[in-house]
């Protein structure tokens, strides 16, 4: 058989969680069945500028935010592919098919894998799958530390940030011991709750018994105490805290929906410690279906680049808790989001 075929593959996202199809010519290679939009990589061509080029001779559109998301591999019985499988987050333009070719923006729920060639069933399966569908908008998770905070703040800090658009928030209060703890849980679901955002508590996944908050984040510790278990199906929402591959690897197998990545780049939090960087942070989102967002020494002006680099969001301490106007803080990095 002869060489394997690259393609730049697009999975554009709308904003309504949809994906864009299109459906094959009927003369071409598995043709007749529907697709993501994209084709075959050039010779001297960069993924990125395939893509590009590729969805802007199909649909007319011009790529603004695209994310290398995995590869798929498959041999055709006439064809070997490597798909090399984009998500593609912004666009200008509205996409038609100049190829005559029909569009349709489906839920994923929606793809039938059976109409699609058979190299596309695992992407199916992912978008089906995608657990990020679960994850608060916008993607901003703000860590709440109260030991953050001068005493007597902490409430209203929450409130402010909340006011200002924060829909997710991780309560982690390690100086508290658990009584304090789930007291001040309680306080902060009522909040929550009034601003219809999510909690999510860090500690074992008990909490949840004594307080009926959206989720549990899980530190490094606890998901190795897991031994890869799969969490089995749960309805809120599991984080786990990595700091490599091999605990990204790790939070996969346990099934979590969404992993934080940490530290990024130099934090006061932790001085000293080595980070990654932000090419490693992408080299190890790219190891992982699992949504990662970015932690540790963010500014609002890291928020593109990370974006970029695949973050699926991004999740911040005293970035916001500290500020002296955390509502302005929480404004400028819901527009370096959008
Ligand atoms: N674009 C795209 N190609 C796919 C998908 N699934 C899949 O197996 N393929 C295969 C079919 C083809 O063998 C190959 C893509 O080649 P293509 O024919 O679309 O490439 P192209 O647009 O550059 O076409 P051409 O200029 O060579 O006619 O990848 C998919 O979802 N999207």
């Amino acid at each position: 058989m002869s060489s394997v075929v690259q393609v730049a593959v697009g999975v554009i996202l709308g904003a309504d969680g949809r994906v864009l199809v299109s459906r094959r010519h009927q003369d071409a290679h598995q043709g007749g069945l529907w697709e993501f939009p994209g084709g075959k990589i050039e010779p001297g061509e960069s993924l990125e500028q395939a893509l590009a080029r590729e969805l802007a001779e199909e649909l007319g559109i011009e790529v603004l935010a695209a994310s290398f998301w995995f590869t798929q591999t498959f041999a055709y019985p006439d064809k070997q592919v490597a798909l090399q499988i984009c998500k593609v987050h912004q666009f200008r333009g509205e996409p038609c098919g100049l190829e005559g070719q029909p569009l349709r923006w489906l839920h994923p729920d929606e793809l039938d894998p059976q109409s699609f060639p058979a190299a596309n069933r695992p992407i199916i399966e992912a978008l089906q799958n995608m657990p990020s569908t679960k994850l608060p908008s916008p993607p901003l998770y703000l860590i709440a530390d109260p030991a953050r905070c001068p005493a007597g703040c902490f409430l209203p800090t929450l409130e402010q940030a909340l006011s200002a658009g924060v829909r997710w928030i991780q309560l982690r209060a390690k100086a508290l011991d658990q009584a304090a703890y789930l007291a001040l849980a309680r306080e902060v679901l009522v909040l929550t709750r009034a601003h219809e955002a999510k909690l999510l508590l860090n500690g074992a996944p008990t909490l949840l018994e004594e307080v009926p908050a959206d989720g549990i984040q899980l530190s490094a510790s606890r998901l190795a105490a897991l031994q890869g278990k799969v969490l089995g199906p749960h309805t809120g929402l599991w984080g786990a805290s990595c700091h490599d591959l091999a605990e990204l690897q790790a939070a996969e197998a346990a099934g979590v929906d969404f992993a934080l990545l940490s530290p990024v780049y130099p934090t006061a939090s932790h001085p000293g410690a080595p980070t990654l960087g932000l090419d490693r942070f992408a080299a190890l989102v790219r190891q992982t279906r699992v949504p990662v967002l970015a932690l540790g020494g963010l500014s609002p002006d890291r928020v593109p680049e990370l974006m970029k680099a695949g973050a699926a969001g991004i999740a911040v301490l005293g970035g916001i808790l500290e500020a002296d106007d955390p509502g302005q803080a929480v404004a400028a990095y819901l527009a370096a989001l959008a």
